[in-house]
Protein backbone atom coordinates (compact mmCIF):
# COMPACT_ATOMS: atom_id res chain seq x y z
CA UNK A 1 0.00 0.00 0.00
CA UNK A 2 0.85 3.40 -0.68
CA UNK A 3 2.15 5.74 2.49
CA UNK A 4 -0.90 8.00 3.56
CA UNK A 5 -0.63 10.93 2.92
CA UNK A 6 0.87 13.44 5.82
CA UNK A 7 -2.37 15.13 5.83
CA UNK A 8 -4.49 12.60 7.66
CA UNK A 9 -4.60 12.34 11.07
CA UNK A 10 -2.19 9.83 12.65
CA UNK A 11 -3.17 6.55 13.52
CA UNK A 12 -4.52 6.41 17.25
CA UNK A 13 -3.38 2.74 18.96
CA UNK A 14 -6.37 0.36 19.07
CA UNK A 15 -5.79 0.60 22.86
CA UNK A 16 -6.14 4.29 23.42
CA UNK A 17 -9.44 4.13 20.83
CA UNK A 18 -11.03 1.19 22.98
CA UNK A 19 -9.26 2.17 26.59
CA UNK A 20 -10.29 6.30 26.38
CA UNK A 21 -12.92 7.43 28.57
CA UNK A 22 -15.72 6.90 27.08
CA UNK A 23 -19.13 8.56 27.78
CA UNK A 24 -21.31 5.93 28.28
CA UNK A 25 -20.59 6.72 31.76
CA UNK A 26 -22.91 9.37 31.78
CA UNK A 27 -25.89 7.39 29.99
CA UNK A 28 -29.26 5.96 31.10
CA UNK A 29 -29.15 2.98 31.80
CA UNK A 30 -31.42 1.18 28.82
CA UNK A 31 -28.86 3.32 26.78
CA UNK A 32 -25.92 2.05 27.97
CA UNK A 33 -26.57 -1.23 27.43
CA UNK A 34 -27.38 -1.01 23.40
CA UNK A 35 -24.21 1.48 23.14
CA UNK A 36 -22.02 -1.17 24.76
CA UNK A 37 -23.73 -3.79 22.49
CA UNK A 38 -22.77 -1.98 19.96
CA UNK A 39 -19.22 -1.05 20.97
CA UNK A 40 -18.54 -4.65 21.71
CA UNK A 41 -19.21 -4.81 17.50
CA UNK A 42 -17.14 -2.47 16.99
CA UNK A 43 -14.43 -4.06 19.16
CA UNK A 44 -14.95 -6.98 17.81
CA UNK A 45 -15.05 -5.66 14.19
CA UNK A 46 -11.54 -3.84 15.03
CA UNK A 47 -9.98 -6.89 15.89
CA UNK A 48 -11.01 -8.95 13.10
CA UNK A 49 -10.46 -6.23 10.52
CA UNK A 50 -6.63 -5.01 11.15
CA UNK A 51 -7.11 -2.96 7.82
CA UNK A 52 -9.86 -0.50 9.64
CA UNK A 53 -6.95 -0.06 12.69
CA UNK A 54 -4.68 0.98 10.62
CA UNK A 55 -6.83 3.65 8.83
CA UNK A 56 -7.14 7.42 10.57
CA UNK A 57 -9.66 8.14 12.43
CA UNK A 58 -10.69 11.22 12.56
CA UNK A 59 -12.04 12.77 15.83
CA UNK A 60 -15.71 13.32 15.93
CA UNK A 61 -16.83 15.79 18.62
CA UNK A 62 -18.90 14.60 21.41
CA UNK A 63 -21.39 16.80 20.06
CA UNK A 64 -21.53 14.67 16.70
CA UNK A 65 -21.88 11.61 18.40
CA UNK A 66 -24.75 13.15 20.77
CA UNK A 67 -23.50 10.78 23.86
CA UNK A 68 -22.35 13.44 26.11
CA UNK A 69 -24.70 16.77 26.53
CA UNK A 70 -23.21 19.91 25.24
CA UNK A 71 -22.71 21.33 28.85
CA UNK A 72 -20.71 18.44 30.18
CA UNK A 73 -18.39 18.90 26.95
CA UNK A 74 -17.98 22.49 28.26
CA UNK A 75 -17.25 21.96 31.86
CA UNK A 76 -14.86 19.26 30.99
CA UNK A 77 -13.47 21.88 28.98
CA UNK A 78 -13.64 24.71 31.05
CA UNK A 79 -9.82 24.28 32.03
CA UNK A 80 -7.96 24.29 28.74
CA UNK A 81 -11.17 26.49 26.16
CA UNK A 82 -12.32 28.76 29.02
CA UNK A 83 -14.03 31.82 26.87
CA UNK A 84 -12.61 29.92 23.80
CA UNK A 85 -15.15 29.01 21.52
CA UNK A 86 -16.32 25.48 21.44
CA UNK A 87 -15.84 25.66 17.72
CA UNK A 88 -12.65 27.03 17.11
CA UNK A 89 -10.73 24.71 14.78
CA UNK A 90 -7.88 24.42 17.25
CA UNK A 91 -9.88 22.95 20.39
CA UNK A 92 -10.49 19.93 18.41
CA UNK A 93 -7.19 18.72 18.11
CA UNK A 94 -7.33 15.18 18.79
CA UNK A 95 -5.65 14.55 22.44
CA UNK A 96 -4.99 11.05 24.08
CA UNK A 97 -8.14 11.81 26.39
CA UNK A 98 -10.77 12.18 23.95
CA UNK A 99 -10.08 9.39 21.73
CA UNK A 100 -13.38 8.14 20.95
CA UNK A 101 -14.61 5.54 18.45
CA UNK A 102 -16.61 7.65 16.26
CA UNK A 103 -20.45 7.46 15.97
CA UNK A 104 -20.09 6.37 12.22
CA UNK A 105 -17.96 3.28 13.75
CA UNK A 106 -20.13 2.72 15.80
CA UNK A 107 -23.18 2.43 13.17
CA UNK A 108 -20.94 1.17 9.91
CA UNK A 109 -21.82 -3.11 10.68
CA UNK A 110 -20.18 -4.71 8.24
CA UNK A 111 -17.09 -4.15 5.67
CA UNK A 112 -18.93 -5.87 2.37
CA UNK A 113 -16.26 -7.94 -0.07
CA UNK A 114 -15.74 -5.12 -2.57
CA UNK A 115 -14.37 -2.79 -0.29
CA UNK A 116 -17.27 -0.38 0.52
CA UNK A 117 -18.07 0.48 3.83
CA UNK A 118 -21.81 -0.14 4.65
CA UNK A 119 -23.93 1.59 6.86
CA UNK A 120 -27.17 -0.46 8.11
CA UNK A 121 -30.10 2.04 8.36
CA UNK A 122 -30.87 3.03 11.95
CA UNK A 123 -35.20 2.85 11.43
CA UNK A 124 -37.77 0.05 10.18
CA UNK A 125 -39.12 2.36 7.10
CA UNK A 126 -36.05 3.73 5.52
CA UNK A 127 -37.31 5.10 2.76
CA UNK A 128 -38.84 7.88 5.86
CA UNK A 129 -35.75 10.65 5.60
CA UNK A 130 -37.49 11.70 9.33
CA UNK A 131 -36.59 8.41 10.65
CA UNK A 132 -33.24 8.99 10.95
CA UNK A 133 -33.69 11.83 12.78
CA UNK A 134 -35.84 10.56 15.66
CA UNK A 135 -33.44 8.20 15.90
CA UNK A 136 -30.88 11.29 16.75
CA UNK A 137 -33.57 12.70 18.60
CA UNK A 138 -33.94 9.88 20.51
CA UNK A 139 -30.15 9.93 21.25
CA UNK A 140 -30.32 13.31 22.60
CA UNK A 141 -33.70 13.16 24.01
CA UNK A 142 -32.20 11.02 26.20
CA UNK A 143 -29.56 13.23 27.82
CA UNK A 144 -29.80 15.48 30.59
CA UNK A 145 -32.80 17.74 29.05
CA UNK A 146 -31.49 20.84 31.26
CA UNK A 147 -28.26 20.86 29.81
CA UNK A 148 -29.80 19.77 26.39
CA UNK A 149 -32.07 22.91 26.16
CA UNK A 150 -29.17 25.12 26.38
CA UNK A 151 -26.93 23.39 24.17
CA UNK A 152 -27.79 25.19 20.95
CA UNK A 153 -26.18 28.56 21.95
CA UNK A 154 -23.99 27.21 24.86
CA UNK A 155 -21.87 26.07 22.45
CA UNK A 156 -21.18 29.42 21.08
CA UNK A 157 -19.39 30.84 23.80
CA UNK A 158 -16.64 32.87 23.33
CA UNK A 159 -17.56 32.69 19.35
CA UNK A 160 -16.31 35.62 17.43
CA UNK A 161 -19.41 38.49 16.29
CA UNK A 162 -20.20 38.27 12.36
CA UNK A 163 -19.54 41.92 13.07
CA UNK A 164 -15.76 41.63 12.33
CA UNK A 165 -16.22 40.90 8.89
CA UNK A 166 -17.57 42.85 6.44
CA UNK A 167 -19.69 40.82 4.18
CA UNK A 168 -19.49 41.96 0.66
CA UNK A 169 -21.73 40.47 -1.10
CA UNK A 170 -24.29 37.24 -1.57
CA UNK A 171 -23.16 33.89 -3.78
CA UNK A 172 -25.30 31.66 -3.23
CA UNK A 173 -28.87 30.77 -1.30
CA UNK A 174 -29.01 26.53 -0.62
CA UNK A 175 -31.19 24.56 1.04
CA UNK A 176 -29.79 24.88 4.59
CA UNK A 177 -28.34 28.25 4.40
CA UNK A 178 -26.77 31.86 3.04
CA UNK A 179 -23.28 31.88 1.68
CA UNK A 180 -21.47 35.24 1.99
CA UNK A 181 -18.75 36.59 0.41
CA UNK A 182 -17.11 38.71 3.25
CA UNK A 183 -13.92 39.89 4.65
CA UNK A 184 -12.60 39.27 8.30
CA UNK A 185 -11.72 43.15 9.23
CA UNK A 186 -8.72 41.54 11.61
CA UNK A 187 -6.85 39.64 9.43
CA UNK A 188 -8.33 41.36 5.66
CA UNK A 189 -9.00 37.50 4.48
CA UNK A 190 -11.40 37.37 1.74
CA UNK A 191 -13.82 34.33 3.12
CA UNK A 192 -17.24 32.98 2.68
CA UNK A 193 -19.83 32.60 5.21
CA UNK A 194 -22.90 30.40 5.61
CA UNK A 195 -25.62 31.53 7.72
CA UNK A 196 -27.05 28.47 9.32
CA UNK A 197 -30.67 29.11 8.15
CA UNK A 198 -32.93 28.28 11.48
CA UNK A 199 -36.37 26.77 11.32
CA UNK A 200 -39.32 25.83 13.86
CA UNK A 201 -39.34 22.25 14.28
CA UNK A 202 -39.02 20.37 16.99
CA UNK A 203 -35.40 19.48 17.53
CA UNK A 204 -34.76 22.92 16.68
CA UNK A 205 -37.09 24.02 19.32
CA UNK A 206 -35.88 22.11 22.10
CA UNK A 207 -31.77 22.12 21.39
CA UNK A 208 -31.84 25.40 19.41
CA UNK A 209 -29.83 24.39 16.46
CA UNK A 210 -30.49 22.76 13.19
CA UNK A 211 -29.34 18.88 13.10
CA UNK A 212 -28.04 19.07 9.60
CA UNK A 213 -25.87 22.18 10.29
CA UNK A 214 -24.37 20.87 13.58
CA UNK A 215 -23.62 17.38 11.80
CA UNK A 216 -21.81 19.79 8.79
CA UNK A 217 -19.94 21.78 10.99
CA UNK A 218 -18.90 18.84 13.02
CA UNK A 219 -17.86 16.86 10.23
CA UNK A 220 -16.04 20.38 8.62
CA UNK A 221 -14.18 21.02 11.64
CA UNK A 222 -12.66 17.43 11.97
CA UNK A 223 -11.71 17.30 8.31
CA UNK A 224 -8.25 18.36 7.31
CA UNK A 225 -7.78 18.23 3.69
CA UNK A 226 -6.54 19.63 0.60
CA UNK A 227 -9.95 18.83 -1.66
CA UNK A 228 -11.94 19.43 1.35
CA UNK A 229 -13.33 22.58 1.69
CA UNK A 230 -11.87 24.45 5.29
CA UNK A 231 -14.06 25.84 7.92
CA UNK A 232 -11.92 28.02 9.75
CA UNK A 233 -14.24 28.88 12.53
CA UNK A 234 -18.27 29.61 13.62
CA UNK A 235 -19.60 33.07 14.64
CA UNK A 236 -22.14 34.41 15.91
CA UNK A 237 -24.55 37.72 15.12
CA UNK A 238 -27.75 38.95 15.30
CA UNK A 239 -30.78 39.15 17.90
CA UNK A 240 -28.93 37.66 21.23
CA UNK A 241 -26.86 36.15 19.02
CA UNK A 242 -29.12 33.66 17.60
CA UNK A 243 -27.59 33.97 14.07
CA UNK A 244 -25.01 31.14 13.55
CA UNK A 245 -21.98 31.32 10.61
CA UNK A 246 -19.61 29.18 9.68
CA UNK A 247 -16.42 30.78 8.18
CA UNK A 248 -14.92 29.42 5.41
CA UNK A 249 -12.19 29.64 3.18
CA UNK A 250 -13.58 31.47 0.15
CA UNK A 251 -13.14 29.81 -3.49
CA UNK A 252 -14.52 32.01 -6.82
CA UNK A 253 -16.31 29.28 -8.36
CA UNK A 254 -18.06 26.17 -8.29
CA UNK A 255 -17.85 23.26 -10.87
CA UNK A 256 -21.79 23.59 -11.96
CA UNK A 257 -21.62 27.57 -12.44
CA UNK A 258 -18.35 26.48 -14.53
CA UNK A 259 -19.92 24.28 -16.74
CA UNK A 260 -22.49 26.25 -17.25
CA UNK A 261 -20.11 29.28 -18.27
CA UNK A 262 -17.80 27.25 -20.43
CA UNK A 263 -18.19 26.55 -24.26
CA UNK A 264 -17.26 23.32 -24.87
CA UNK A 265 -16.13 20.79 -22.33
CA UNK A 266 -12.83 20.15 -20.26
CA UNK A 267 -10.11 18.32 -22.11
CA UNK A 268 -9.60 15.19 -20.99
CA UNK A 269 -6.27 16.01 -19.33
CA UNK A 270 -8.20 18.77 -17.00
CA UNK A 271 -11.11 16.31 -16.25
CA UNK A 272 -8.41 13.91 -15.27
CA UNK A 273 -6.86 16.82 -13.00
CA UNK A 274 -10.58 17.36 -11.44
CA UNK A 275 -11.37 13.78 -11.21
CA UNK A 276 -7.93 12.97 -9.19
CA UNK A 277 -8.77 15.73 -6.79
CA UNK A 278 -12.66 14.69 -5.83
CA UNK A 279 -11.50 10.88 -5.43
CA UNK A 280 -8.53 12.24 -3.45
CA UNK A 281 -11.18 13.87 -0.79
CA UNK A 282 -13.42 11.34 -1.61
CA UNK A 283 -10.09 8.79 -0.47
CA UNK A 284 -9.64 10.87 2.67
CA UNK A 285 -14.02 11.12 3.49
CA UNK A 286 -14.15 7.59 3.10
CA UNK A 287 -10.86 6.19 4.98
CA UNK A 288 -12.31 8.43 7.52
CA UNK A 289 -15.92 6.81 7.37
CA UNK A 290 -17.82 9.34 5.90
CA UNK A 291 -19.84 9.06 3.49
CA UNK A 292 -21.17 12.61 1.70
CA UNK A 293 -24.13 11.01 -0.14
CA UNK A 294 -25.08 14.66 -2.49
CA UNK A 295 -21.86 15.20 -4.06
CA UNK A 296 -22.73 17.08 -7.18
CA UNK A 297 -21.10 19.83 -9.13
CA UNK A 298 -22.93 22.73 -7.28
CA UNK A 299 -21.12 21.16 -4.40
CA UNK A 300 -17.26 21.12 -5.94
CA UNK A 301 -15.59 24.75 -5.23
CA UNK A 302 -13.43 25.14 -7.56
CA UNK A 303 -10.92 28.41 -7.63
CA UNK A 304 -8.31 30.08 -9.85
CA UNK A 305 -5.37 27.60 -8.51
CA UNK A 306 -6.60 25.17 -10.29
CA UNK A 307 -8.04 23.54 -7.04
CA UNK A 308 -11.11 21.99 -6.29
CA UNK A 309 -13.09 21.12 -3.15
CA UNK A 310 -15.81 19.08 -1.91
CA UNK A 311 -18.47 21.62 -0.18
CA UNK A 312 -21.45 20.99 1.69
CA UNK A 313 -21.49 18.38 3.82
CA UNK A 314 -25.24 18.56 4.62
CA UNK A 315 -26.31 15.31 4.38
CA UNK A 316 -23.08 13.52 4.87
CA UNK A 317 -23.42 10.33 7.30
CA UNK A 318 -26.68 11.10 7.93
CA UNK A 319 -28.45 9.60 4.83
CA UNK A 320 -31.86 11.32 4.69
CA UNK A 321 -32.98 15.16 5.03
CA UNK A 322 -33.87 15.84 8.77
CA UNK A 323 -35.56 18.89 8.14
CA UNK A 324 -37.72 20.17 4.95
CA UNK A 325 -35.93 21.88 2.82
CA UNK A 326 -36.92 25.69 3.29
CA UNK A 327 -37.43 26.36 -0.26
CA UNK A 328 -39.32 24.35 -3.08
CA UNK A 329 -35.77 23.12 -4.60
CA UNK A 330 -35.31 19.69 -3.96
CA UNK A 331 -31.89 17.83 -3.44
CA UNK A 332 -31.17 16.89 -7.12
CA UNK A 333 -31.79 13.18 -8.19
CA UNK A 334 -29.58 13.33 -10.94
CA UNK A 335 -26.38 11.90 -9.03
CA UNK A 336 -28.55 10.06 -6.69
CA UNK A 337 -27.62 5.82 -7.47
CA UNK A 338 -29.83 3.17 -8.39
CA UNK A 339 -30.00 1.51 -5.10
CA UNK A 340 -31.23 4.48 -2.95
CA UNK A 341 -33.84 5.44 -5.77
CA UNK A 342 -35.14 1.97 -5.26
CA UNK A 343 -35.53 1.97 -1.50
CA UNK A 344 -32.47 0.00 -0.55
CA UNK A 345 -31.88 -0.89 3.33
CA UNK A 346 -28.26 0.01 3.36
CA UNK A 347 -26.40 2.16 2.19
CA UNK A 348 -22.53 2.32 1.86
CA UNK A 349 -19.44 4.26 0.21
CA UNK A 350 -20.73 3.20 -3.22
CA UNK A 351 -23.35 5.79 -2.92
CA UNK A 352 -20.67 8.58 -3.53
CA UNK A 353 -18.98 6.40 -6.31
CA UNK A 354 -21.95 6.38 -8.00
CA UNK A 355 -22.01 10.43 -8.26
CA UNK A 356 -18.68 10.47 -9.04
CA UNK A 357 -19.16 8.23 -12.46
CA UNK A 358 -22.28 10.93 -13.05
CA UNK A 359 -19.83 13.87 -12.74
CA UNK A 360 -17.05 12.16 -14.90
CA UNK A 361 -19.80 11.57 -17.16
CA UNK A 362 -21.08 15.66 -16.87
CA UNK A 363 -17.26 17.06 -16.88
CA UNK A 364 -16.77 15.30 -20.44
CA UNK A 365 -19.67 15.70 -22.00
CA UNK A 366 -20.67 19.10 -20.63
CA UNK A 367 -24.13 17.90 -19.80
CA UNK A 368 -25.59 15.72 -17.44
CA UNK A 369 -26.00 12.12 -17.88
CA UNK A 370 -29.20 11.31 -16.68
CA UNK A 371 -31.83 14.32 -15.77
CA UNK A 372 -34.41 12.57 -14.17
CA UNK A 373 -37.82 14.66 -13.56
CA UNK A 374 -38.53 12.09 -10.91
CA UNK A 375 -37.44 8.87 -9.19
CA UNK A 376 -39.24 6.72 -11.43
CA UNK A 377 -38.24 8.84 -14.58
CA UNK A 378 -34.66 9.23 -13.04
CA UNK A 379 -34.53 4.83 -12.74
CA UNK A 380 -36.03 4.38 -16.22
CA UNK A 381 -33.25 7.33 -17.71
CA UNK A 382 -30.39 5.17 -15.82
CA UNK A 383 -31.84 1.90 -17.17
CA UNK A 384 -32.27 2.84 -20.41
CA UNK A 385 -28.33 3.98 -20.84
CA UNK A 386 -27.47 0.96 -18.63
CA UNK A 387 -29.35 -2.07 -18.79
CA UNK A 388 -32.54 -2.83 -16.99
CA UNK A 389 -30.96 -5.07 -14.13
CA UNK A 390 -32.10 -8.07 -13.18
CA UNK A 391 -31.38 -10.90 -10.63
CA UNK A 392 -28.62 -12.48 -12.72
CA UNK A 393 -26.37 -8.72 -13.02
CA UNK A 394 -27.23 -7.40 -9.49
CA UNK A 395 -28.06 -10.16 -7.55
CA UNK A 396 -30.96 -8.76 -4.85
CA UNK A 397 -32.51 -6.13 -7.20
CA UNK A 398 -36.08 -7.24 -7.51
CA UNK A 399 -36.28 -7.45 -3.40
CA UNK A 400 -35.75 -3.82 -3.36
CA UNK A 401 -38.99 -2.04 -2.12
CA UNK A 402 -39.63 -0.06 -5.62
CA UNK A 403 -38.00 -2.76 -8.13
CA UNK A 404 -42.17 -3.83 -8.50
CA UNK A 405 -42.10 -0.78 -10.79
CA UNK A 406 -42.58 -2.23 -14.60
CA UNK A 407 -39.61 -0.47 -15.97
CA UNK A 408 -38.94 -1.06 -19.97
CA UNK A 409 -36.33 -4.15 -20.77
CA UNK A 410 -33.48 -2.63 -22.47
CA UNK A 411 -31.17 -5.50 -22.08
CA UNK A 412 -27.78 -3.74 -23.71
CA UNK A 413 -25.55 -1.58 -21.81
CA UNK A 414 -25.81 1.73 -24.34
CA UNK A 415 -22.91 4.26 -22.21
CA UNK A 416 -20.57 3.43 -25.24
CA UNK A 417 -22.78 4.91 -27.31
CA UNK A 418 -22.61 8.32 -25.52
CA UNK A 419 -18.65 8.49 -24.94
CA UNK A 420 -17.42 7.09 -28.33
CA UNK A 421 -13.84 5.76 -28.56
CA UNK A 422 -13.70 7.34 -32.50
CA UNK A 423 -15.53 10.33 -33.37
CA UNK A 424 -15.80 11.93 -37.22
CA UNK A 425 -17.41 15.43 -36.08
CA UNK A 426 -14.46 16.30 -33.75
CA UNK A 427 -16.38 15.45 -30.77
CA UNK A 428 -15.03 14.39 -27.38
CA UNK A 429 -13.33 11.04 -27.43
CA UNK A 430 -12.92 8.33 -24.66
CA UNK A 431 -9.96 5.95 -24.76
CA UNK A 432 -10.82 2.06 -23.67
CA UNK A 433 -9.47 2.84 -19.90
CA UNK A 434 -11.38 5.96 -19.87
CA UNK A 435 -14.40 4.08 -20.38
CA UNK A 436 -13.63 0.96 -18.38
CA UNK A 437 -13.08 3.84 -15.26
CA UNK A 438 -16.53 5.46 -16.24
CA UNK A 439 -18.25 2.04 -16.55
CA UNK A 440 -16.84 1.14 -13.24
CA UNK A 441 -18.06 3.77 -11.38
CA UNK A 442 -21.48 3.66 -13.13
CA UNK A 443 -21.93 -0.13 -12.19
CA UNK A 444 -25.61 -1.30 -11.01
CA UNK A 445 -24.97 -3.56 -8.26
CA UNK A 446 -23.11 -0.80 -5.41
CA UNK A 447 -21.31 -4.57 -4.33
CA UNK A 448 -19.09 -4.41 -8.04
CA UNK A 449 -18.93 -0.64 -8.30
CA UNK A 450 -14.92 0.14 -8.46
CA UNK A 451 -13.89 1.91 -4.86
CA UNK A 452 -12.48 5.19 -4.17
CA UNK A 453 -9.13 3.88 -4.09
CA UNK A 454 -9.89 1.15 -7.32
CA UNK A 455 -10.82 4.55 -8.96
CA UNK A 456 -7.40 6.47 -7.98
CA UNK A 457 -5.54 3.76 -8.98
CA UNK A 458 -7.13 3.25 -12.61
CA UNK A 459 -4.64 3.25 -15.56
CA UNK A 460 -6.91 6.18 -17.42
CA UNK A 461 -4.50 8.11 -14.51
CA UNK A 462 -1.28 7.36 -16.18
CA UNK A 463 -1.78 7.08 -20.07
CA UNK A 464 -1.45 10.40 -22.40
CA UNK A 465 -2.59 12.74 -22.12
CA UNK A 466 -1.88 12.66 -18.35
CA UNK A 467 -3.52 14.71 -16.18
CA UNK A 468 -3.27 18.37 -16.26
CA UNK A 469 -1.36 20.29 -13.69
CA UNK A 470 -3.06 22.64 -11.37
CA UNK A 471 -1.09 25.14 -12.47
CA UNK A 472 -2.25 25.30 -16.00
CA UNK A 473 -6.20 24.32 -15.25
CA UNK A 474 -8.52 27.33 -16.86
CA UNK A 475 -9.11 29.86 -15.05
CA UNK A 476 -12.50 32.38 -15.23
CA UNK A 477 -13.06 35.70 -14.03
CA UNK A 478 -14.56 36.07 -10.63
CA UNK A 479 -18.09 35.92 -10.74
CA UNK A 480 -19.07 37.24 -7.12
N1 LIG B 1 -16.53 28.23 0.78
C1 LIG B 1 -17.23 28.68 -0.24
N2 LIG B 1 -16.69 29.58 -1.10
C2 LIG B 1 -17.40 30.06 -2.14
N3 LIG B 1 -18.65 29.69 -2.44
C3 LIG B 1 -19.25 28.79 -1.63
C4 LIG B 1 -18.57 28.25 -0.50
N4 LIG B 1 -19.40 27.37 0.11
C5 LIG B 1 -20.53 27.36 -0.61
N5 LIG B 1 -20.45 28.21 -1.65
C6 LIG B 1 -21.49 28.47 -2.67
O1 LIG B 1 -22.76 28.42 -2.07
C7 LIG B 1 -23.54 27.36 -2.65
C8 LIG B 1 -24.41 26.74 -1.59
O2 LIG B 1 -23.60 26.24 -0.56
P1 LIG B 1 -23.93 24.89 0.19
O3 LIG B 1 -24.09 23.82 -0.85
O4 LIG B 1 -22.95 24.67 1.26
O5 LIG B 1 -25.36 25.29 0.81
P2 LIG B 1 -26.62 24.39 1.04
O6 LIG B 1 -27.67 25.26 1.59
O7 LIG B 1 -26.24 23.22 1.87
O8 LIG B 1 -26.95 23.95 -0.44
P3 LIG B 1 -27.86 22.76 -0.98
O9 LIG B 1 -29.15 23.41 -1.34
O10 LIG B 1 -27.10 22.27 -2.18
O11 LIG B 1 -27.98 21.75 0.09
C9 LIG B 1 -22.53 26.41 -3.29
O12 LIG B 1 -23.09 25.73 -4.40
C10 LIG B 1 -21.45 27.39 -3.74
O13 LIG B 1 -21.82 27.99 -4.98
Amino acid sequence: MSPEPSYLVPVQPLEAMLSAKHPLDDLEEGQLEEEQVMQEHVKEGLLEEKPVMQEPCIKTSRWGTGLTSPKEELISHADNVSKTSRWNRSSLTPECEEVMVSEEQQCYSSESGSGHRTVEKLSADENSDREYCSSDHDELENEDPDSSTQGGMDMMLGSRSVNEFQKLNKINEGTYGIVYKARDEKTKEIVALKKIKMKEDRFEEEYGFPLTSLREINILLSCNHPAIVNVKEVVVGGKNDSDVYMVMEHLEHDLRGVMDRRKEPFSTSEVKCLMMQLLDGLKYLHTNWIIHRDLKPSNLLMNNCGELKICDFGMARQYGSPIKPYTQMVITQWYRPPELLLGAKEYSTAVDMWSVGCIMAELLSQKPLFPGKSELDQLQKIFAVLGTPNEAVWPGFSSFPNAKAKFPTQPYNMLRKKFPAISFVGGQILSERGFDLLNSLLTLDPEKRLTVEEALNHGWFHEVPLPKSKDFMPTYPPKR
